[in-house]
């Protein structure tokens, strides 16, 4: 598979798998542990959501917290994949937000249940066009940042990450298949917080990938 075919439609039907808590100080700053192994989740295609259209506040959701995330796209399907090799299933990058209903989340916190509709909504992932692996030759050591209306909210860098990128594909593999255009959300660093209706958000891999989104409230 070329990047040239996956930049066609790896945002358009496939596996969005999230690790969450992946770096230290945005676990402690929303007070949870520092995990001794990868948090997965998942977001249907139907969360994906292109510069062009709004991110939604869903109906039943006041507090709409952004997360700005390195993306990796899988090239290469595979399952029990090593470390060694896992750099050879990546076809490239995206930026991607992982827009978060946290009220919805913690309450699923708080009884045991699953994040699901905190994280999977429609629009709660916005991202970027497919970035070709060549442009980011060292995905462990590129700095992540996001604006809200021009402010500047949260600014980490992918080397603060606790599960790399090689161990995070073995790890998922070991578990799920990974299949061509598959997309995982590497976790966020700190900063997170909540945006209001018409705010306009702004976020970056350094200057390789910029994307805005304004967010609009969802109606029936
Ligand atoms: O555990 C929590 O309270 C919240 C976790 C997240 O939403 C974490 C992420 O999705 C992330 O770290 O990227």
């Amino acid at each position: 598979m070329t990047a040239r075919n996956i930049s066609r439609f790896w945002e358009w039907g496939r596996k969005i798998i999230c690790v969450g808590r992946n770096y230290a100080d945005h676990a402690k700053e929303l007070k949870n542990a520092i995990p001794t192994e990868p948090v997965l989740f998942l977001k249907p295609p139907s969360a994906y959501v292109k510069e062009g259209s709004p991110i939604l506040v869903p109906l039943y959701t006041s507090s709409l917290h952004h997360e700005v995330e390195l993306g990796v796209v899988i090239g290469k399907g595979g399952n029990a994949i090593s470390q060694t090799s896992a750099m050879e299933h990546v076809a490239g990058y995206a930026l991607c937000l992982d827009m978060t209903a946290r009220e919805i989340q913690d309450e699923c916190k708080s009884k045991g249940l699953p994040w699901t509709l905190a994280k999977a909504f429609n629009t709660s992932c916005p991202v970027s066009d497919f970035i070709p692996k060549e442009r980011i030759p060292d995905p462990s050591n590129v700095k992540l940042w996001l604006k809200v209306n021009d402010q500047l909210k949260q600014s980490g860098s992918t080397s603060q990450m606790i599960f790399s990128i090689p161990y995070l594909i073995s790890y998922i593999s070991d578990f799920i298949t990974l299949e061509e255009g598959d997309l995982i959300m590497t976790g966020t660093p700190k900063g997170v917080s909540a945006v209001q209706e018409n705010d306009e958000l702004q976020a970056g891999i350094e200057d390789i990938a910029i994307i805005n989104f304004r967010v609009q409230r969802q109606e029936r």
